[in-house]
């Protein structure tokens, strides 16, 4: 269901530094009222297209926008968009409540903003706790809270559950969930497929600085197969193809049947007389997916054609 927000579009954007394409004309959208994963192995391109997204760099080429404009065209940008990036760049000896002042007061937002936000991210206890002290998902909940001090109708988070605890996690997932059901477009990045596989509504897979694949969580899961446990599986397998139900028995002694319908594979199993011993739903394994997707494509690790740091400027910072 479409709805009414702002849209992130990127179009065609390409980044090069020196004589390395880190973005590859890279298009893609991430519509409202859904959290979007922008996943990609290290060193895919992930962060450089949120910094060129966000005006921090400028592209080659190509277009990104927020609502139709790139950023640095945004009339309001803290009530348009919010960014969090890098959960360590705060003033280690500022408390929590200072930083986010110090930005409130930057864009214009009254004082309050601040603690009304220690409490949303669930930190007020560290309101006056030097920043430098905190845990590292206590900095990914004040950056969450320093990007949301202008209520911005968009969300763009780097790798917001780094450093989260599997409570923290929880949170996050919650507090992003109910801010998308308010209509916020939500864009997360990660290097982990299986860490957001449960936040995300869509995704946006990239490799090598390249799309390899756009589309919803669901259609990445693919339709469900039927795992059947028997004790003949090929007799088995015989009974779903009068059914014209294609069945492979798999070597673990199991039946693989490419259908999703579970309750037909039983009353097959059942016609033919044979016990079922364990008949469940098998989808994709997204993280097989995830690394079939982008293997080999680690140019950090120079797994790729172009080796990234070999190609890093002096002192440029990734
Ligand atoms: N300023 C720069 N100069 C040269 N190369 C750079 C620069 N910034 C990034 N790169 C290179 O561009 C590639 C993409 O980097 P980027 O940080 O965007 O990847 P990423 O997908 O965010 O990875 P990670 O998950 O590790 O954060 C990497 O190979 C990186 O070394």
């Amino acid at each position: 269901m479409a709805v009414a927000g702002t849209t992130i579009e990127v179009r065609n954007l390409t980044k090069r530094f020196g004589g390395f394409t880190a973005v590859d004309d890279l298009s893609f959208h991430v519509a409202p009222g859904r959290i979007t994963g922008f996943l990609g192995p290290n060193g895919a391109g992930k962060t450089t297209t949120l910094r060129m997204l966000l005006g921090l760099i400028g592209q080659t080429s190509g277009t990104a926008t927020i609502g139709g404009q790139a950023y640095r065209d945004l009339s309001n940008p803290s009530g348009t968009v919010g960014a969090a990036l890098e959960a360590t760049n705060f003033h280690p000896g500022r408390s929590g409540r200072d930083h986010l002042r110090v930005i409130a007061a930057a864009a214009g937002l009254p004082d309050r903003r601040a603690d009304e936000l220690l409490e949303l991210t669930g930190i007020p206890a560290a309101a006056r706790k030097r920043a430098g002290a905190y845990s590292m998902g206590m900095r990914q909940r004040l950056g969450l809270a320093a990007a949301l001090l202008g209520d911005p109708q968009v969300l763009i988070l780097d790798e917001p559950a780094n450093g989260l605890d599997p409570e923290g996690i929880r949170w996050l997932r919650g507090f992003l969930r109910s801010l998308a059901d308010s209509g916020k477009t939500i864009l997360i990045s990660s290097h982990l497929l299986q860490e957001v596989e449960t936040t995300v509504d869509d995704v946006v897979i990239i490799a090598n600085g390249r799309l390899v694949r756009e589309g919803s969580i669901e259609e990445l899961h693919g339709t469900s197969r039927a795992l059947v446990r028997t004790s003949d599986p090929e007799s088995l397998a015989g009974a779903l193809r009068v059914a014209d139900v294609v069945a492979r028995p798999q070597q673990d002694g199991t039946l693989l049947a490419e259908t999703d319908d579970l309750r037909l594979v039983g009353d097959v199993a059942l016609r033919a007389g044979l016990p079922i011993w364990q008949l469940q739903a098998k989808t994709a394994d997204l993280e097989a997916l995830f690394f079939e997707l982008t293997e080999g494509s680690n140019r950090n690790l120079g797994g790729g054609a172009v080796d990234g740091a070999a190609a890093r400027p002096e002192g440029a910072s990734a």
